[in-house]
């Protein structure tokens, strides 16, 4: 642990005590929104999708992928990963190609990622693959695990998936409860892997970013730049603070995150979750709160008071629910002719029930843009991001990149129909927030930089053009 103080320190952090949270990471300088924090490579990771060959298993790109001919498990965007991974995966390959067919069906992300995690200590014990200060597995053995909370059913899941394990790597030598501990160490400490709009790919283990504490309001945010977690601050953070980010969604209520967050075995206790009851109704209200029905206010009605719905609202809420499981039935079989129809209808619904503001409104907005993207009805989904960007406003702090995501993607639809000048402003706030998120220095952030450049000379050549001909008129 001294190594890693040592290691932290260089970089103005330090790992302390926080009372009532275990360990946390502390700054020991000041940062600025958009420095990076701390970055690191996962000890071990695993693309989500196993078989269908989502992601490279060495960077996480997507394209000129190639599978491993051995395994036909691990897939590659070439011999630079192939490479730099073989030396875990020469083991791992061995063992999953030698798995019956049956076997290779009971293999999950998480198995895959647990054979990984131990081959990869075999290998560091062995010195055939060299330890660092903030690479090795004293840091995972460090993590919490919290074996004496969780319920019996789930220890015996881990143990169950702890004899999977032992089949697949009979040579390694393992303690089975050890392994267990460990799947319980993923489920409290693992990130989900993401793609730079946020669309998961696959599950990391980063023992140094896993000291990192929870809040709904966070100073800094995680992103990936493919398998590389990087922790940037969204915010100034002055030497002697904590560094937090969010586990969860933070655009809900008080007792859904409080909710998502369980699986952590934490209570937060952040100035979010600590509110006033009124202010809290407030947030409730806003969020989940259905519309007053007299149509000429624009108040609230509270779900959570614990009066009774008027019936109408609730006969209006069970037609939802019902469309709502035919239309994602529809969207999931692809006939988004069909789901946009569904939509539009649940929509029209939720718009009469729920505040402009719901997060349930959201959600289907959301939906209802993907779907005319994917039917090129840029006009229409134009108007739909622009209604979302209203409430991602409202719902997340200023810097948060779904807010910035949402401004690129606004932007994109802009620039396709030719609205120069609105494609500038949006391009615009998509990078002023981006570049803290994100930073500048990625494909994803020059192609959005390239398209702001592109959009202010077009913007600069359409003035002047229309300068020059109110010059001639005159
Ligand atoms: C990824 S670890 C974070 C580092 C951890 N505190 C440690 O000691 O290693 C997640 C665990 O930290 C604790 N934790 C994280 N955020 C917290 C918070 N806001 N309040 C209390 N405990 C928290 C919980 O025990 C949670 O399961």
């Amino acid at each position: 642990m001294d190594a890693l103080q040592q290691a932290l320190s260089s970089r103005g952090l330090a790992v302390v005590h926080v009372p009532g949270k275990g360990r946390g990471l502390v700054t020991t300088k000041d940062f600025s929104p958009g420095d990076v924090i701390f970055y690191q490579e996962p000890y071990a990771s695993t693309p989500s999708k196993l078989l269908g060959g989502s992601v490279c298993d060495g960077c996480f790109a997507s394209s000129n992928l190639r599978k491993c001919s051995g395994c036909r498990i691990a897939w590659y965007c070439g011999n630079v990963c192939q490479r730099s991974e073989w030396k875990v995966h020469q083991l791992e390959c061995q063992a999953l190609a030698g798995l019956s067919e049956d076997r290779r069906k009971m293999l999950t992300p998480s198995i895959r990622l647990m054979v990984k995690l131990l081959l990869r200590r075999k290998l560091q014990y062995e010195q055939v693959i060299p330890t660092t200060p903030t690479d090795n597995y004293d840091l995972v053995n460090a993590l919490v695990s919290h074996i004496s909370d969780i319920d019996e059913k789930q220890l015996v899941l881990y143990a169950q998936m702890a004899n999977l394990v032992k089949l697949v790597v009979p040579y390694v030598e393992i303690n089975l409860k050890e392994v267990a501990e460990n799947f319980s160490k993923i489920a409290c400490n693992a990130h989900t892997i993401c793609d730079s709009e946020l669309r998961p790919l696959g599950t990391g283990l980063y023992p140094v970013i896993s000291t990192i504490n929870h809040s709904c309001v966070p100073n800094s945010v995680l992103v990936f730049e493919g398998r590389v977690a990087v922790v940037r601050a969204m915010e100034p953070i002055t030497e002697g603070t904590e560094v937090l980010i969010s586990y969860i969604e933070t655009a809900a209520t008080t007792s859904t995150r409080q909710k998502d967050l369980k699986q952590y075995f934490f209570s937060c206790r952040c100035p979010r979750c600590t509110k006033s009851l009124d202010e809290d109704l407030q947030e409730n209200a806003i969020m989940e709160g259905y519309r007053c029905m007299d149509k000429k206010c624009y108040g609230f009605l509270l779900r959570d008071t614990g009066k009774p719905l008027i019936e109408e609202t609730k006969k209006t809420a069970n037609e939802i629910e019902k469309l709502l499981s035919k239309a994602s039935t529809c969207l999931s079989s692809g006939n988004y002719s069909e789901a946009s129809v569904l939509y539009k209808n649940i929509e029209q619904i939720q718009s009469k029930l729920c505040h402009l503001f719901s997060i349930n409104l959201m959600r289907t907005h959301e939906t209802l843009m993907k779907i005319f993207m994917e039917l090129k009805d840029w006009r229409s989904a134009l108007t739909i991001c622009q209604l979302t960007i209203t409430v991602y406003q409202r719902v997340y702090p200023e810097n948060h990149p779904m807010v910035g995501l949402q401004y690129y993607t606004c932007g994109k639809l802009e620039w396709l129909l030719e609205l120069t000048d609105d494609a500038l402003k949006s391009f615009t706030k998509a990078t002023n927030i981006l570049r803290i998120t994100h930073g500048t220095n990625t494909p994803f952030m020059r192609e959005l930089l390239n398209k702001l450049d592109e959009a202010r000379a077009e913007a600069a050549y359409k003035h002047s053009a229309g300068r020059s001909s109110s010059d001639e008129l005159l």
